[in-house]
């Protein structure tokens, strides 16, 4: 077994919550391992005043790192698994995904409380186009607001911008310990998640077993299964995170995975829902099954016009 392991990480507060209470599982699971934080700085960190959908690009959150993982100068890097590209860079592999608590989206309106509640034209910041879509699909009178930055900065930007409502992820707030803020959590039934949300990614050498073999027991195969589902949806509709489509992956039984997902264009006007059941064991073939038939049903003009804008 190695005696050190270094673990790459962003410098926002989430991506530093994220290593380290991976750091401390490590340090609690093998305790005669040294294990330390190497803090990076990404594309995505540095550019921060353009909206997401704007730069586009792949793996905006990871490359810095995979390149140090690639040299050898960290052994793994630990991300949210929905900022992870559905390739990977040659020799670099998912060594874990941890368990997935809270997958959905949070309204955090001091004074409207629900979605429901909301008067006409509210002001609603997100920077995410799935989020946009969907809830402009179910509330056509809303003003949507771009919203860029780390968790901290948007939260400000609710009071700053005068906004009446912004949404994030559940899992993010409550790994910060900002959760009491929510107001809402929206159902699925109205705002799908983005693939992977709420699951940590544990990235790595695929020939460095020794280190796979330690990270091992951070995986949760439920969520691994449900997520590499949703993974297969998305690699086949596009490879990219800032297109308007939400897919959550669960489990309905020990043997039946079903996968329920949205494609929508960004104005929320247009809408394809889906959904697919299975054998966990066929996760990936169900992903793609969905997204074809998907496609097929009306999703394939929505994703043209959204790349020919
Ligand atoms: N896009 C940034 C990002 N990446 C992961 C999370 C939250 C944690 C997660 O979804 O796993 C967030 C914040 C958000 O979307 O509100």
């Amino acid at each position: 077994m190695k005696q050190k392991l270094v673990i790459g990480t962003r410098g926002s507060k989430l991506a530093l919550w994220q290593a380290n209470h991976v750091a401390a599982r490590l340090r609690e699971h093998c305790p005669e391992v040294t294990i330390e934080l190497k803090h990076m700085v990404t594309t995505g960190d540095k550019i921060l005043d353009v909206p997401l959908a704007k730069i586009g690009g792949k793996g905006l959150f990871t490359k810095e790192l995979e390149v140090s993982m690639l040299q050898g100068d960290i052994d793994l890097a630990v991300h949210s698994l929905k900022d992870m590209p559905t390739e990977l860079p040659s020799g670099l592999i998912l060594a874990a995904v941890t368990e997935r608590v809270d997958p959905g989206d949070a309204l955090i309106s001091p004074a409207y409380k629900t979605l429901a509640n909301l008067p006409r034209n509210a002001r609603v910041g997100t920077s995410s186009l799935r989020r946009k879509a969907q809830l402009l699909n179910a509330r056509p009178d809303l003003t949507i607001v771009d919203l860029r930055g780390n968790l901290d900065t948007r939260l400000k930007k609710l009071t700053t911008e005068k906004l009446d409502a912004i949404l994030l992820a559940v899992a993010g707030l409550k790994r910060l310990g900002w959760d009491q803020q929510i107001t809402e959590i929206l159902p699925h039934t109205v705002c799908l998640p983005a693939v992977g949300q709420g699951a940590l990614a544990i990235e790595a050498r695929e020939n460095d077993k020794e280190t796979l073999a330690m990270l091992a027991f951070l995986n949760h195969e439920a969520t691994r299964q449900a997520t590499l589902a949703e993974r297969a949806f998305l690699a086949e509709v596009e490879g990219g995170c800032q297109i308007p489509i939400g897919v959550y992956g669960q489990f309905e039984a020990k043997n039946e995975l079903t996968l329920n997902a949205v494609i929508m264009s960004p104005d929320g006007k247009e809408a394809v829902r889906d959904r697919i059941g299975g054998n966990p064991v066929e996760a990936a073939s169900l992903g793609h099954t969905l997204a074809v038939r998907m496609l097929d049903k009306g999703g394939r003009e929505i994703l043209a016009k959204l790349f020919a804008d």
